[in-house]
């Protein structure tokens, strides 16, 4: 595993060629003695201006970390965090701790990216399905009857060995036609779990071109899959259409801020599959540019996200108001990693005898992520980000194979903290919705391929967004509820890698401690005491997870038996058609022992390859 130190490239500039070939710093006047006025030289200078903003930074990273740290008073984290927190930091010397759990990691290995997926981390995972008739999971993709080509493209293009535990269990409920509400922890391989029964439902199915409406083409896909944000929109268009390569299947996306005329010729040429974001997608229902009367698949991503009080009416205007078949003429598919109670109630409004599945507790965070609290007071946050960077920068845990991403509360902020942290010798991009959709787009590219190894964000990007070799998650505001937290640290340990994920907390973020600390625990990781504290001192007033217990967060319906949809059709945990795959349940057995090599959740790798399609 080889890693670049970005950094040092600004400790000796010489040896760099700079300007990197598309890397434009942000807010040019930072750098330019001339606000306003930027011309090409300030390129240039602006990456002079880094340069010299690291030398100064040199005098903490450059030389050994224990040094690096001994200036001031500010910037010494022993003396201030054991004058002021003591009672409450448990190890002042965090940012050490933080980069020393970093080096133990095991990073993205850039090679074996898909291959080398840790199938073991998801083993031992407990799944809950409830519902009727649910379709028996399967262990490899060879089971399911996708198609050859698709089967095709799943092994050799994706180099998708096995099936995930959500691929497992959700394919063949899609496939059999039902509809489901699906819960699996970030990085799971949700994605594919909709887009493999779709792909293969679409092709089982005559495509319908687009037809002259009164004056305009009007297109008419088969499929629907929904998103909250431009960039996961692009996302999912981007694996589905690898999935469809050769196929025959169309895949088309509209989402806005980006030129609607492009997106048009697309539809022209006949879509099956259209992946949108809520507000294109309706103006261009509107514009009589698309019709839904063709839907047979419909799937939300991020499902709580696109049903909560932002999305919900536009969604609602969607699937029940414009010409979309109705519930039960259709197959609908919602997942996300968190599913509250009261947007599954919602949620239920869009789906007919559904099956509920979940791997892992509803909202649970994979244990692939070793988290990090530290008691960080506002006033300190930036100098405290330094040193830490500074001693991940020493160490190599910092540069265009471990990207680093902070999630900062306000657009200001996320424009303040990345000028800051590129004068400061730390080439970084910020992602946020007051930017326009083409600054978005070149500061995810930026960050993706290594130019600008830090992305401040908001939460535009906590969701969905997979971006292999994020190796760090730094939560600079913490938010206000866990279900942001769960999907913010999500960006890491994805696809069985790990990650690590760092959370400054000051007394502000007291409503979020016990579930942060539950969330820790249940992730097999200790919190501090005195986050605990806080946990404890708070938990009256944090209603975690909505009363939710261990394995709390599940079908909704299984609460009070009272179905929104189903009435009482459904069969609830405890009967004949719902089961745990805890071992050792049959289920367990079936995969852990004699598909899986090894049993007890610690099958070996090495068998499952062999017998992934076979
Ligand atoms: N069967 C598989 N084998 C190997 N890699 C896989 C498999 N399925 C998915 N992946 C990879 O796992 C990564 C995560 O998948 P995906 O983005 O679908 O996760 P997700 O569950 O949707 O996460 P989130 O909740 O953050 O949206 C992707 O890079 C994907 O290519």
């Amino acid at each position: 595993m080889s890693y670049s130190y970005f950094s040092d490239a600004y400790a000796e500039p010489s040896r760099q060629q700079y300007p990197p070939p598309n890397y434009l710093p942000p807010n040019p006047q930072h750098f330019s003695d001339h606000p306003g006025r930027y011309n090409s030289n300030d390129r240039a200078r602006a990456w002079t201006s880094a340069g010299r903003g690291s030398t100064t930074a040199g005098r903490f990273g450059g030389r050994s970390t224990g040094r690096g740290f001994e200036h001031t008073n500010a910037r010494n984290p022993n003396q201030n965090y054991s004058q002021n927190y003591n009672q409450k930091v448990q190890n002042p010397n965090q940012y050490q701790t933080i980069s020393e759990r970093f080096t133990k990691l095991k990073l993205a290995e850039e090679e074996n990216a898909t291959t080398g997926i840790n199938f073991d981390a998801y083993e031992d995972i407990p799944v809950e399905i409830t519902g009727t008739d649910v379709p028996k999971p399967v262990n490899t993709f060879a089971e399911i009857d996708l198609g050859e080509v698709l089967n095709d493209n799943i092994k050799n293009r994706c180099k998708y060995v096995k099936p995930t535990p959500i691929q497992r269990h959700a394919i063949p409920v899609a496939l059999a036609g039902r509809d489901l509400m699906a819960c699996a922890q970030t990085g799971s391989g949700k994605t594919a779990a909709f887009c493999f029964p779709i792909i293969s439902g679409v092709l089982k199915t005559t495509s319908s071109a687009p037809v002259y409406g009164r004056r305009e083409m009007v297109a008419y896909p088969l499929a629907l899959v929904l998103s909250p944000t431009r960039e996961l929109c692009c996302q999912i268009f981007e694996e589905a259409k690898k999935f469809c390569f050769e196929t025959g299947v169309k895949v088309a996306v509209a989402y806005g801020g980006a030129p609607v005329y492009p997106q048009l010729k697309s539809l022209e040429r006949g879509v099956d599959i259209l992946v949108a974001t809520p507000g294109r997608l309706t103006d261009l229902i509107e514009r009589s540019r698309i019709s839904l009367a063709k839907i047979k698949y419909l799937a939300l991503d991020e499902a709580d996200r696109m049903l909560d009080m932002g999305f919900e009416p536009q969604i609602r205007k969607i699937v029940e108001r414009l010409d979309m078949p109705s519930r039960g003429s259709r197959q609908t598919m919602l997942f996300s990693a968190t599913f509250p109670t009261e947007i599954q109630r919602l949620a239920s409004d869009f789906l007919k005898d559904y099956i509920f599945l979940s791997v892992g507790r509803v909202g649970s965070s994979t244990d692939l992520i070793q988290q990090k609290v530290v008691f960080v007071e506002d006033s300190e946050k930036r100098d405290y980000l330094r040193n830490l960077l500074h001693d991940e920068k020493a160490k190599g845990n910092l540069g265009k194979n471990a990207l680093t991403l902070v999630f900062v509360e306000t657009k200001r902020s996320a424009d303040s903290l990345e000028n800051w942290l590129c004068r400061i010798g730390f080439p970084a991009a910020a992602i946020h919705g007051d930017k326009v959709q083409f600054e978005r787009e070149r500061a995810l590219r930026s960050f993706k391929n290594g130019v600008t190894p830090i992305l401040v964000a908001t939460d535009v990007a906590s969701r969905g967004l997979d971006i292999p070799r994020v190796a760090h998650v730094i939560n600079f505001d913490l938010p206000r509820d866990i279900d942001s937290y769960v999907h913010r640290i999500g960006r890491t340990g994805r696809a069985g890698k790990s990650g690590l994920a760092t959370a400054f907390f000051n007394d502000k973020n007291s409503s979020i401690a016990k579930a942060i600390s539950e969330l820790m625990k249940e992730a097999n990781q200790d919190a501090p005491d005195w986050l605990n504290q806080y946990a404890e001192s708070h938990s009256s007033s944090n209603d975690y997870r909505h009363g939710s217990s261990k394995f709390g967060g599940r079908d909704f319906r299984s609460g009070n038996g009272n179905n929104a949809d189903d009435g009482g059709n459904a069969d609830y945990r405890g009967t004949s058609n719902s089961y745990y795959d805890y071992a050792p349940s049959p289920v367990a057995a079936e995969f852990s022992t004699s598909n899986y090599g090894g049993g007890g959740g610690g099958g070996g790798y090495e068998s499952v390859v062999a017998s992934g399609w076979e």
